[in-house]
């Protein structure tokens, strides 16, 4: 039934054999010729051997996933395109009409790179490095061993890394992304790299295929499909699609699955890839990474979609503070906010940092509402509700102050009406006055520039500027669409309110591609750092 259909092949190794001697030719450096310093050949010929070169990677992949039995539906085919200066770009696309349900690719977990399947599990386990670390010491040292690695034909055709912004300069990071989202940096999960699953694509919101994990034995899903009851809960909050057992965050696809199924006794688990709508001919087939905006697109995995419905803007409690004080004491803002938190109120938190959310249409999140409105609650008012609260610990149902309780916001069919009491005209100029401080963060350009920019930026040759252009696009066009919805008075509406909610849209793969990018990043980081070298096909 399965059957690889590419027809590639292997790229010679011409690397050197000596354990841990990776090299990692910077993605934006021409490729390293052994003739390089005698004659460049013409571009042309340098093209034809690029797609030469490709096709060799791709054919001996295809042969090691037979080899260790991963099995590819003869409908798909493994695309290469060189991307840029030489890059080579991986899609995956449908040969013939795909249906809903097709199971399009069979991958046994032994075939995984992970901390317990690699050459270096010892080592790892006695330096006690986990999660992305270890499988990152593991990559290195699958990548030493050259052609001896058992995933020598998977590590040929994964490209050296991918120039996500934990690989940028700090000044690039500074100049290019400078006010986003991006300008702190995050946690990571995970711990497996799965072949063939690792070569899908990313499309937001609108993928073709899902993960499954399935036990012979069993004869039963235990993936992102499985429990439909779940598959429908949109709007839960979660909105990470579940990977196949990649149960723990922290766990990840760890290599104690594939233990656990050997030691045991039982069939040995397989991961399947199945089309959950029909693709037709010559398309690409998507996965998705996750429900994610821009900024946590560019962050884990390098690039950015445009029109993302996932983006998202966040204001900081201290933007807040910094307009409150500018109107009023110390003491009045501390007061506010402390009364704020006695009503059980926060903002979100990330780090070290509590912020508030703006959806994609403009919209705050009621918390910042209700802290506006009660930082400009007249003094009289301001001492009558810190009496009420002080008093019963709560605000009463009858009180002049009911508006503000949380529950008046939580699902009751009046808290759209609420939410528009909370926009009196001083909090709606509070709104536009954060919306001013928060787009000081960019820096001297305006939006019309950063788009003149952007239509004059070329992806190919600019990927960083690119892509951290449509990232601040995205964002300020958040910004903009808080003016109006300050401007506006009540701009909430009900496709606002709709909107805000995000959907658990499919349940893709996060895991794998998250590892991917992340792992060939620290990969990269531990070569540099060591020194460590070995010649990349
Ligand atoms: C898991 S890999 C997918 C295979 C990859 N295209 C390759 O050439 O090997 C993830 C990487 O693919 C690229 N990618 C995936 N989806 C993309 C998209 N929608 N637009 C641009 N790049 C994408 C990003 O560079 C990302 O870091």
């Amino acid at each position: 039934m399965f059957q690889c259909s590419i027809s590639s092949g292997l790229l010679a190794h011409t690397g050197p054999t000596l354990p841990f001697k990776i090299n990692y030719p910077p993605k934006s450096q021409p490729p390293r010729h052994c003739f390089a310093a005698t004659i460049a050949p013409p571009l042309h010929h340098r093209s034809a051997m690029a797609a030469a070169s490709n096709d060799r990677r791709t054919r001996g992949f295809k042969r090691w996933m037979k080899f260790h039995g991963i099995e590819c539906s003869d409908a798909l085919l493994i695309s290469t395109e060189n991307s840029g200066a030489d890059d080579l770009s991986i899609s995956v696309k449908a040969l013939c009409d795909l249906k809903e349900g097709d199971v399009v690719a069979t991958i046994p977990k032994q075939s995984c790179l992970t901390v317990k399947t690699s050459a270096a599990s010892h080592l790892i386990e006695e330096a006690q490095l986990g999660g992305y670390l270890g499988l990152a010491v593991a990559l290195v040292y699958e990548k030493s061993l050259g052609p001896q690695s058992k995933w020598f034909q998977y590590l040929q055709i994964l490209p050296p890394f991918e120039p996500i912004p934990l690989l940028w300069s700090l000044p690039e990071i500074d100049s290019l992304l400078s006010g986003t989202e991006l300008h702190k940096i995050d946690e990571y999960h995970g711990s497996g790299m799965v072949p063939l699953a690792d070569l899908f694509n990313h499309k937001t919101a609108a993928e073709d295929v899902h993960f499954t994990s399935v036990s012979s034995s069993s004869e039963s899903d235990t993936d992102a499909e499985s429990g439909k009851e779940n598959a429908d809960d949109e709007g839960d909050g979660d909105d990470e699609p579940i990977a196949p057992d990649f149960h723990s965050e922290t766990e990840g696809f760890s290599g104690s699955d594939l233990e656990l199924s050997s030691v045991s006794g039982n069939e040995p688990t397989f991961l399947e890839m199945i089309i959950i709508k029909d693709v037709k001919a010559g398309v690409e087939v998507f996965n998705t990474y996750g429900s994610l905006g821009n900024a946590a697109l560019l962050h884990r995995y390098g690039f950015t979609e445009p029109d993302n419905p996932f983006d998202i803007l966040n204001i900081d409690l201290d933007i807040v503070v910094q307009w409150s004080l500018s109107l009023f004491s110390c003491r009045h803002g501390r007061r506010r906010l402390s009364l704020w938190r006695k009503m059980d109120y926060s903002g979100c938190f990330s780090q070290d940092s509590e912020y508030f959310e703006i959806s994609l249409d403009g919209e705050p999140q009621v918390e910042l509402l209700v802290l506006l409105y009660i930082m400009l609650l007249p003094e009289e008012e301001f001492l009558e509700l810190d009496l009420a609260l002080s008093a019963t610990g709560e605000v009463k149902e009858t009180s002049n102050f009911r508006l503000l309780k949380k529950e008046s916001f939580l699902s009751t069919k009046d808290s759209e009406v609420n939410k528009k009491l909370l926009l009196t005209q001083s909090v709606c100029r509070a709104l536009s006055s954060l919306a001013d401080a928060r787009e000081s963060f960019y820096g001297p350009n305006s939006l019309e520039e950063d788009i003149r920019s952007f239509n004059e930026c070329c992806r190919a040759t600019d990927p960083k500027l690119y892509h951290s252009l449509l990232l601040r696009i995205s964002e300020r066009r958040i910004i903009e669409k808080l003016r109006y919805f300050a401007a506006s008075g009540a701009g909430i509406s009900r496709t606002a309110s709709k909107t805000r909610k995000r959907k658990r849209v499919g349940r893709g793969n996060k895991m794998s591609p998250e590892i991917w990018v992340l792992v060939h990043a620290v990969a990269a980081v531990i070569s540099v750092i060591y020194g460590i070298q070995t010649e990349n096909a």
